[in-house]
């Protein structure tokens, strides 16, 4: 731009579990300058809050009826992303084995993303220098027109592996198998599915370390602001 100030850039990262969408979002965002969104954390929060107050899990209609009321707000500095349901800091309890068993449940109510998606959007029009947003169905469902589109993958056991580590020593098998049946769950339901974005670029993660993906993806930014 002439004056010199950068137009804004909304990027979208979308891909399976593990794939390293948080560290690699957060990453771009910081080096970048610009705010950041974990959309899988506001997926969380909901579910927390359905859990914590007793609606049953099972019953879509009842998710539906209440999908409303919590109230969720989301930090969006990449150096400490916060998340608060109803003003209570909720950033340990959304990361519990029983939220993760519950969430593909939970996001799966069209209402229940509805409510959501209309939050994630109002967050990106309100970042004035821009946004990395991290998810399943950003660049599909809910920035359609993002200035660039990621779609990262990485084979299962990688994925397996990584997460193991993360959880110190969980069983990589149980690991792997809990986070295939998760995106079978997430890529399979009716609303906004787990899915690429036709004009996303695909990134296979299996064989690079994250400062790799990381350079890479800084570099297609740079590019699509640059006009190539
Ligand atoms: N390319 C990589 N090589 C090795 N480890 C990685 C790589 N990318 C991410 N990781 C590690 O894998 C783990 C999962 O990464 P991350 O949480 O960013 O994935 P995610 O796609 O956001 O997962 P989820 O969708 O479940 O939230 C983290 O411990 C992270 O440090
Ligand atoms: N855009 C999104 C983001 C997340 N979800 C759901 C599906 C995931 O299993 C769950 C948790 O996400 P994670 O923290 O693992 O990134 O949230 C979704 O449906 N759409």
């Amino acid at each position: 731009m002439e004056n010199g100030a950068a137009q804004p850039v909304i990027v979208a990262i979308d891909g399976p579990s593990g794939t390293g969408k948080s560290s690699t979002s957060k990453a771009v965002a910081a080096q970048l300058g610009l705010s950041y969104l974990d959309t899988g954390a506001q997926y969380r929060a909901i579910t927390w809050w359905m859990v914590t107050n007793g609606i049953d899990i099972e019953d879509p209609s009842a998710i539906a009826a209440v999908a409303g009321k919590p109230e969720i707000v989301s930090g969006t500095d990449p150096a400490g992303p916060t998340i608060t349901v109803d003003g209570t800091d909720v950033a340990a309890p959304i990361r519990t084995q029983e939220v993760t068993s519950q969430v593909s449940a939970v996001s799966a109510v069209p209402e229940v993303r509805a409510r959501i998606t209309e939050l994630q959007r109002s967050i990106a029009a309100g970042a004035e220098r821009g946004i990395v947003v991290e998810g399943r169905d950003i660049g599909t469902t809910v920035l359609p027109d993002a200035d660039l589109k990621i779609f990262l993958t990485a084979s299962p056991e990688a994925r397996a592996a990584r997460r193991s580590g993360e959880l110190k020593g969980a069983d990589v098998n149980a690991t792997r198998e809990a986070l295939v049946k998760r995106d079978a769950a997430d890529s399979s339901r009716k609303t906004s599915p787990l899915a690429k974005a036709d004009d996303a670029v695909e990134v296979d993660t299996t064989e690079l370390t994250l400062p790799q993906v990381i350079e890479c993806v800084v570099t297609l930014v740079e590019e699509k602001r640059a006009g190539k």
